[in-house]
């Protein structure tokens, strides 16, 4: 017979399905099931009708998505598949048992064109091809599913799989001199952070469902989000800022994505971290 796990982890062993795992394992939970993109394939309607009669979860986290951003501009079909359909299905599967579902969107669907704080209200415009398909996933939930919570995130690194950190500190050891774009500014996030929340959401259990903004708080630009992590990991290397222009990519990213997380702290009773302290951590762990 097996153990019912009452939460289910989709896209577990991408980055912040690892966190996830990591805090949960600090914080002595032990009934999560961490799925990969076998065994826990969001596509697949027959093996998530198995998995949740198996294990009757009472929630469902979705890490799992096509992140991808540049190539998402040539892919699009398979990124609307993941991030609405895969989205789609898991609601559906949550509506008919009984679940609630955590899943996770991005600062990519505005537009952010105005330096203005962007609030749970503020209308969604993305510009490229993953806000989008994050977008039409996040409408697709609330359309199936009245027992959710998405939480909109952004820039978010940790020591595990691929991020901005792990990809500056390699680039920084190979080369000289790096151009970083200093003209799109938003706020990284510790994935270790948005982790011990969405934990934090679910032991509260207050059933405010909804949308809610959550990153790490303050404010910077790629440019200085990279020169912190060469300063706290002792790289030498000649950093430039540049502008977008200088620094052409497949998709349009927002020039400004600074999310007001008013609404996620007041509803929780949660404090944030300040990006640079996250960001020594982070650091401290890659460096062991
Ligand atoms: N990374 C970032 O900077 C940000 C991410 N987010 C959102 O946070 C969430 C977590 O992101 P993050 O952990 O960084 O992303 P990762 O890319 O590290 O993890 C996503 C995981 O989803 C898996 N996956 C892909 N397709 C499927 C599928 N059909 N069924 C099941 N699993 C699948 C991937 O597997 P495989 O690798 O094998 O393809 C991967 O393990 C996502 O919703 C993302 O949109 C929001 C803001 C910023
Ligand atoms: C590698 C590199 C990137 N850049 C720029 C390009 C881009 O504007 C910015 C970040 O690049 P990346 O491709 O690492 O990050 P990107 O994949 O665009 O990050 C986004 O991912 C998705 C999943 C999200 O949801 C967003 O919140 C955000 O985190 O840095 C440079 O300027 N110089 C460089 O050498």
């Amino acid at each position: 017979m097996s153990i019912k796990n009452n939460i289910l982890v989709f896209g577990g062993l991408g980055q912040l399905g690892s966190c996830i795992e990591k805090v949960s394992l600090e914080r002595g939970l032990t009934t999560l099931l961490y799925l990969d993109e076998i065994q826990g394939n969001i596509l697949d309607l027959d093996l998530l009708h198995q998995l949740f009669q198996q294990e009757g979860p009472r929630f469902v986290i979705n890490c799992a998505a096509y992140t991808a951003v540049d190539k998402a501009e040539d892919d699009f079909e398979l990124c609307k598949k993941i991030n609405q359909d895969g989205a789609e299905n898991l609601a559906g599967l949550c509506a008919e048992y009984n679940a609630t579902l955590i899943h996770i969107s991005t600062d990519f669907v505005f537009e952010g064109n105005l330096p203005k704080l962007l609030n749970e209200q503020d209308i969604a415009n993305p510009i490229n091809v993953y806000g989008k398909t994050k977008l039409d996933g996040e409408l697709g939930i609330a359309r199936l599913l009245d027992t959710h919570y998405i939480i909109r995130t952004s820039w978010l690194y940790s020591e595990f799989a691929n991020n901005f950190v792990k990809t500056m500190r390699k680039l920084g050891n190979d080369h000289d001199e790096l151009g970083v774009i200093v003209d799109q500014v938003g706020t990284p996030t510790y994935a270790i952070d948005l982790a011990g929340v969405i934990l934090d959401i679910i032991t509260i259990d207050n059933e405010k469902y909804g949308t809610y903004h959550y990153s790490n708080e303050g404010v910077t630009s790629w440019y200085d989000f990279a020169k912190g992590v060469f300063d706290l990991s002792r790289i030498e290397v000649k950093l430039n800022p540049i502008p977008e222009s200088a620094y052409p990519t497949k998709a349009i990213r927002p020039a400004f994505s600074v999310m007001d997380k008013s609404k996620i702290k007041t509803t929780f009773g949660i404090a944030i971290p300040y990006w640079r302290d996250s960001l020594v951590k982070c650091i401290n762990e890659l460096n062991k």
